[in-house]
């Protein structure tokens, strides 16, 4: 997992020092950067060798899911769905075509499992490949297909948009930048990030948590009751969908105090549970909570610790006179006219 965050990362380092030239800046879209950085690296981790193919299924999948989210939108006719005008045409035929691609990596991977063994990959695909063996618990091919689809879609603008808001918020609170570029260099020096480094950071994390506070990528989450239950002073009975928005609870001044509305990153100096005026683990729900929290959290918080101490190792950065603060939500919190950053070589 860690080579590949590596590999995918110090690439987008290298573009962005090849755009610098020899002027030593340039302008970048980072919102768009890093939504093909977050897909690379999934890529590679789903499907090993064959992340190329993957890339591509991903960008079928991102035509899929905007296509829908324009459906969801538009007005509800019973049945409409299976007309076949146009967009429903192209919906369908993606679905074809995904299903196929995904079908045919795994039977290339299959083959290659037979011949070699396992004991060379430890991709996602192969990990669920073995489990489909196993016919008394194992998963159906369906399910793995499914699976390899889910943590795209999980995973890669979830992870961009934390990178993406990071980059503009160092930017408006550059002492904060100083502050994660010191301690990037004093830590990693100028070498390349191994695991034992970012862990050993303590800023970068802060500054990390408190973007997901203030622009979580997940602005709200659901749940449904299955049966009676009274939470707080309220009975919901079974089957009422509840909306949990996180968003407001992470700028809540009665759970973050009067400045809840500032970035400060300083609150989370010692751990989530002290950052908040009630127990933080209470009122901080950026990967949610229970048994269907994120499954990624680990691995998004790795690449975005990272894919940063890269860029703060390489680059300053500012905001560029074109950026328009508009944090909107299409499933994920992303700006509605990009992120143009200006970076700075070092
Ligand atoms: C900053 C990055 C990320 C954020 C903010 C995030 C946030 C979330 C949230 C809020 C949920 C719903 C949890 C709930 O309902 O309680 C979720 C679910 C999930 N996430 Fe993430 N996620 C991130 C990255 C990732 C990555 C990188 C992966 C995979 C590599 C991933 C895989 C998943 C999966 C598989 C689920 C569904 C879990 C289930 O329903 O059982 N996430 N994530």
């Amino acid at each position: 997992m860690v080579p590949s965050f590596l590999t995918s990362c110090s690439d987008l380092v290298k573009k962005w020092d090849g755009l610098a030239g020899s002027g030593g800046y340039c302008e970048v879209d980072v919102w768009t950067e890093f939504q093909a950085l977050t897909g690379d690296v999934i890529s590679r981790t789903a499907f090993g060798s064959s992340f190329e193919d993957g890339k591509r299924i991903f960008q079928l999948q991102n035509e899929q899911a905007k296509l829908a989210i324009e459906a969801a939108r538009s007005p509800y006719i019973p049945g409409f769905r299976f007309i076949p005008t146009r967009k429903n045409k192209r919906r369908w035929l993606l679905d074809d075509r995904i299903k196929s691609m995904v079908r045919a990596i795994i039977d290339r991977k299959s083959e290659t499992l037979q011949t070699e063994g396992s004991s060379n990959s430890d991709d996602l695909l192969t990990i669920l490949l073995e489990l489909s063996r196993d016919k008394k618990n194992g998963i159906s091919i369906n399910d793995v297909i499914e699976e390899c689809k889910l943590f795209y879609l999980a995973g890669q603008e979830t992870t961009a948009s934390l990178l993406t808001w990071t980059l503009v918020l160092l930017s408006m609170h550059p002492s904060w930048q100083h502050m994660a570029r010191d301690e990037a260099l004093r830590v990693c020096r100028k070498d390349v990030p191994d695991l034992e480094c970012i862990n050993q950071l303590k800023i970068v994390p802060m500054i990390l948590y408190e973007v997901l506070r203030l622009y979580p990528s997940i602005v709200s989450l659901t749940r449904r009751t299955e049966n009676e239950i009274k939470l707080g002073e309220f009975t919901f009975p079974g089957g009422v969908d509840l909306l949990l928005p996180v968003i407001l609870i992470h700028h809540d001044p009665e759970c973050w105090g009067e400045d809840a509305e500032e970035f400060n990153p300083e609150r989370f100096s010692n751990g989530i549970s002290k950052a908040a005026a009630k127990d933080g683990r209470s009122v901080f729900y950026p990967f949610g909570w229970g048994p269907r929290t994120c499954l990624g959290q680990n691995f998004a918080m790795i690449q975005a610790k990272m894919a940063l101490t890269l860029i703060l190792q390489h680059f300053s950065f500012e905001l560029s006179p074109s950026y328009s603060h508009a944090p909107y939500t299409v499933i994920t919190l992303q700006p509605l006219h990009g992120a143009h950053i200006i970076l700075h070589r070092l």
